[in-house]
């Protein structure tokens, strides 16, 4: 029986979103925003050489057909990447949903473009209701909140910590997604008490039409905080059945990789393993020696975004790029016969952009195990309908397979 991997490597557009103009950074719009088309021209023209070196290597994205993709989607060809014969099938995909968010962009490529408009806090200071700021303050125990604002997390720890060390308050912030986000010191404040705190909040926030809850702890003195991949997403869980939901009830398991349990609120999922970019590739390597026939592995490769996207560092971020394509080459090479993996992505995030939020994209659709071809401009939740059918399983909603 056949098995199907789907990798999401967050935030790697490739630029060419034709509602682009409708979604903003720092006031500007996203068009002409590309994430992979500029970092790899940022590669050639020898401006992103921290602890790497020249032209962006990612020779197995781009036998997969990454660089016709990044082409197809935006009519970008940086130099260095001249188009090359394929061994896999390549696309770009275009999203429909009203935001440019993880939950978006995964239930859109999970067959289930988001119904409703989410509910955003305004880029004021304050940003967030009276009432809500007092339920925080009731259920954590405390007499007020810090930041109350937009902001970059690791700016808000940098500029909040010290405060929040000596008051006990937490930092409440928020972004251009529909997110309300709580920053903590785990040990001053308690890793479990700002666990519980988002996710007794939570409810209250998804009625509203807010996206996510999401706890952010950090560790560390003054002038040397850092997050731990302590991180909770509390999301919304989606209103109608998903690819993990299609797959488990035709009697399949399903294995979450990274993030995807909490994006799906643990919908149609049966196994979660977490961890760091470099644990996660860990567990994936394990799960393609170990998973079973029939089986869906859903992962979600987070550090291109948290580490590297909203941080606006490109040399990082092709960094990460290039770790991952090496990674890469020793995963396709495990790949049983039957095996079907699919490398996407589920918004953009340009290092080389104004602001530090995410951009509005098309986003690759690499297929390893199907032969070679184009598959030209897909829809989101083509990825879905696309891997029922490779697995067999009844699909629902409104995408086409394109195998
Ligand atoms: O700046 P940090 O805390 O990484 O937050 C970013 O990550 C959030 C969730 O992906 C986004 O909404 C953005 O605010
Ligand atoms: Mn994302
Ligand atoms: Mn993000």
């Amino acid at each position: 029986m056949m098995r199907a991997f789907l990798v999401v490597m967050d935030s790697v557009g490739i630029g060419g979103a034709p509602d682009a103009g409708a979604f903003f950074n720092a006031g500007r719009p996203d068009t002409g925003a590309n994430t992979l088309g500029h970092i790899a021209m940022a590669c050639a023209e020898g401006r992103a050489e921290d602890r790497r070196s020249g032209p962006l290597a990612v020779p197995n994205l781009d036998r997969l057909g990454l660089f016709h993709a990044l082409h197809l989607a935006s009519g970008l060809a940086p130099s260095g990447h001249e188009p090359a014969a394929t061994t896999g099938r390549w696309g770009a995909a275009t999203e429909i949903s009203p935001g440019k968010d993880t939950p978006s962009g995964h239930w859109e490529l999970a067959g289930l473009p988001v119904p409703w408009d989410w509910t955003y806090f305004p880029d004021t200071v304050p940003a967030f209701p009276d009432d809500l700021v007092a339920k925080v303050c009731e259920i954590a125990g405390v007499d007020g909140i810090l930041g109350n604002c937009h902001g970059s997390g690791t700016v808000m720890i940098e500029q909040f910590g010290e405060e929040h060390l000596k008051t006990g308050r937490p930092i409440c912030y928020t972004s251009a997604d529909s997110v309300f986000q709580i920053a903590a010191h785990e040990e001053a404040f308690g890793l479990d008490r700002l666990l519980t705190l988002c996710q007794t909040l939570a409810p209250h926030l998804h009625t509203m039409r807010v996206g996510r809850v999401i706890a952010r702890p950090f560790v560390g003195q003054p002038g040397g905080f850092t997050r731990t991949t302590n991180r909770h997403d509390y999301a919304i869980r989606p209103p109608a059945p998903v690819l993990t939901n299609w797959v488990q009830d035709a009697g399949r398991r399903v294995y979450a990789v990274g993030k995807i349990g909490d994006i799906f609120s643990m919908t149609g999922i049966d196994e979660v393993r977490k961890g760091d970019d470099a644990t996660l590739m860990r567990h994936l390597a394990d799960l393609v020696d170990t998973a079973e026939d029939g089986s869906l592995i859903f992962a979600n490769f987070v550090e291109f975004d948290s580490l590297y996207g909203h941080r606006r560092n490109i040399a990082g971020y092709a960094r990460h790029l290039e770790w991952f394509d090496a990674e890469l080459g020793r995963l396709l090479a495990r790949l049983r016969a039957g095996d079907m993996l699919l490398l996407t992505a589920d918004h953009g995030n340009d290092p080389s952009w104004s602001g530090t939020d995410h951009t509005r994209e098309r986003v690759p659709v690499l297929v390893a195990g199907l032969g070679a071809g184009c598959l030209g401009l897909v829809a989101f939740t083509d990825v879905a309908a696309s891997i029922a059918a490779h697995l067999g399983v009844p699909a629902q909603g409104p995408g086409h397979s394109f195998l």
